[in-house]
């Protein structure tokens, strides 16, 4: 495509492709008119009109809170010395939303070990539990403070610690929370290292605050570069004449307009890993609301299906490239994004934030993820419902409305991918063990190579704080085929009535809630032996027929 010769860069970031976007140019000259990239520098909460304007009030610290970021570091240093001279140097983080994925970006890309617990799931969370329980350090991270994911994780592991009769309890707990929040006054009950983050930040733009820092720099990453790579591209956001962060917000927001309104998050191969998992809960909560928004769709790699649709906007995203070399990994992308981890955090925060304005949507709230949360605890309240299977295909329980004629899992799938619209999306969620059944994401692209629809594929309950926004608040295009398993070896939540097991069915069947009363088409898949029903279901995704 020609308009990826023209590049935009500064600061170690370039952003390719932008300004060919058609719409993108006219779309730019508006915000600059509109002096825009004055206004953000100088946090103008007014940008996203008058009814965000009380959230923005408060959200806009992410502009330069890497400055402020810096005077974690003497203590962090500190505080990792401390743990490893007393044997801790595994580090589990516990967190979801805003406070997990940019952290397990930081953690991949740069060649650290982090586990990252963010999974109802009691075989994933056993299995975390289980890795060098003596070695364990575990950062217990959450805004609010009062996240049911965040609370069961944190009880589980002190009794995990009490059980295994473990010395130094307290110093084996790194709280980071917002001043005042509930966590702040557990962490003084059982004496925790307390970690308060930047209150004016909020999660998915905390990449660069406490939540992303603290537990990065105890696993062992350096994370003054990173701070010192947003700080090196900071300065182009101020500006009028050359700011990629800019155009590629005009960009975004102009393919949306124009009906191109999904964006294809492709991994280039250039050193940056897992970056479109983060994208993807920035783009989705911020934009997904009011019937409006842009899909997030999670590519593989740059020859996976689904990279290219005549409704997606094709990214791909990598470290810096040296000069003359050729972006987009291989294929020919609409934008090629490319330049060190601390800038690119800073460059989609701003990106997403211009979108935002120009889909007038208020990026700084998540209006319809509370609605799957208060059904969790309705149904936690009073035992998950009985439900009956339409039909029972080997290893898999089939569950939906009016399913026609369907009597097997490929036929079920069928029936699901016909009822996408042509401009409409396919969301496989998987309430299962993101390790032990890591192959259950191979359905999306076998989905993808069956149907010029979107198909997307998040990991539940991780997806409800991410991707779970657009699907309720986006446009009512969705289709969503939900995966649930069989738990034979139950966890309980320490202090409370319920077991992880229920906690997570209790959440899949929340969001069910949330999606049907909508009138969203949707088929459960609940697979009654995990690992035969993952083969049972990729075999049937094979045996489809093309689904136009
Ligand atoms: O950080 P916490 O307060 O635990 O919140 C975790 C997550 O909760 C909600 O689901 C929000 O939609 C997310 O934006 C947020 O990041």
């Amino acid at each position: 495509m020609s308009g990826l010769l023209e590049v935009e860069a500064a600061g170690g970031l370039a952003v390719y492709g932008a300004r060919a976007v058609p719409g993108a140019a006219e779309t730019r000259a508006q915000l600059v008119a509109d002096n825009v990239p004055a206004r953000l520098a100088a946090k103008d909460p007014t940008l996203w009109g008058p009814e965000a304007a009380a959230d923005a009030k408060i959200r806009l610290g992410w502009l330069d809170t890497f400055r402020r970021g810096r005077e974690l570091l003497p203590r962090l240093a500190e505080l990792r010395d401390e743990l490893q001279n007393t044997g801790l140097d595994n580090v589990v983080l516990t967190g979801v939303g805003g406070s997990s994925p940019a952290p397990e970006v930081i953690a991949r890309t740069l060649g650290v070990d982090l586990t990252v617990l963010d999974s109802t799931d009691p075989y994933q969370v056993r299995a975390a539990l289980n890795n060098r329980l003596a070695s364990s350090v575990v950062v217990v991270s959450g805004k609010s403070g009062g996240t049911i994911e965040t609370d069961s994780h944190r009880r589980a592991c002190l009794k995990a610690f009490e059980d295994a009769d473990l010395p130094d309890l307290p110093s084996r707990f790194v709280i980071v929370t917002d001043p005042g929040s509930p966590l702040e006054a557990v962490a003084e009950e059982m004496y925790a290292n307390l970690i308060l983050a930047d209150p004016e930040v909020d999660g998915r733009y905390s990449a660069l605050t406490a939540f992303g820092i603290v537990p990065t720099a105890l696993a062992g990453v350096d994370v003054a570069e990173l701070l010192d790579e947003a700080e090196e591209f900071a300065p182009s956001l101020a500006d009028a004449v050359t700011n990629p962060a800019l155009t590629l917000g005009a960009a975004l927001a102009a393919a949306t307009l124009s009906g191109r309104d999904k964006i294809a998050l492709i991994s280039d191969g250039t050193g940056l890993v897992g970056t479109g998992d983060w994208i993807e809960q920035l783009i989705a909560e911020s934009t997904g609301k009011q019937g409006r928004g842009i899909l997030p769709v999670v590519i593989e790699s740059p020859d996976a299906p689904g990279a290219v649709r005549h409704d997606v906007l094709t990214v791909t995203v990598g470290g810096s490239l040296p000069p003359e070399s050729v972006p987009g990994g291989g294929i020919t992308p609409h934008i090629a994004v490319n330049g060190p981890l601390g800038a690119q955090f800073l460059a989609w925060e701003y990106a997403t934030a211009v979108a935002a304005r120009l889909l007038r949507v208020n990026p700084f709230d998540q209006p319809d993820v509370a609605e799957s949360k208060e059904n969790t605890q309705r149904i936690l309240a009073a035992g998950l419902p009985t439900e009956t299977p339409a039909f029972v295909d080997g290893p898999i329980e089939v569950y939906g409305a009016d399913l026609g004629h369907a009597r097997t899992v490929d036929q079920a799938l069928g029936w699901l991918l016909s009822r996408v619209p042509p401009d409409g999306y396919l969301a496989v969620l998987a309430f299962l063990d993101r390790f032990g059944q890591a192959e259950a994401a191979q359905a999306r692209a076998g989905l993808a190579d069956h149907t010029s629809r979107a198909v997307t594929f998040g990991w539940g309950p991780r997806y409800l704080h991410a991707s779970g926004q657009y699907h309720k608040g986006g446009p009512p295009t969705g289709a969503f085929l939900q995966i649930t398993g069989t738990v034979t070896e139950d966890l309980p939540v320490p202090g409370r009535p319920y077991t992880f097991g229920i906690l997570e069915a209790a959440q899949a069947a929340g969001d069910r809630e949330a999606l049907t009363r909508r009138g969203r088409p949707l088929v459960r898949l609940h697979l009654t032996d995990r690992a035969a029903g993952v083969s049972r279901l990729l075999a049937a995704v094979d045996e489809l027929p093309w689904v136009s």
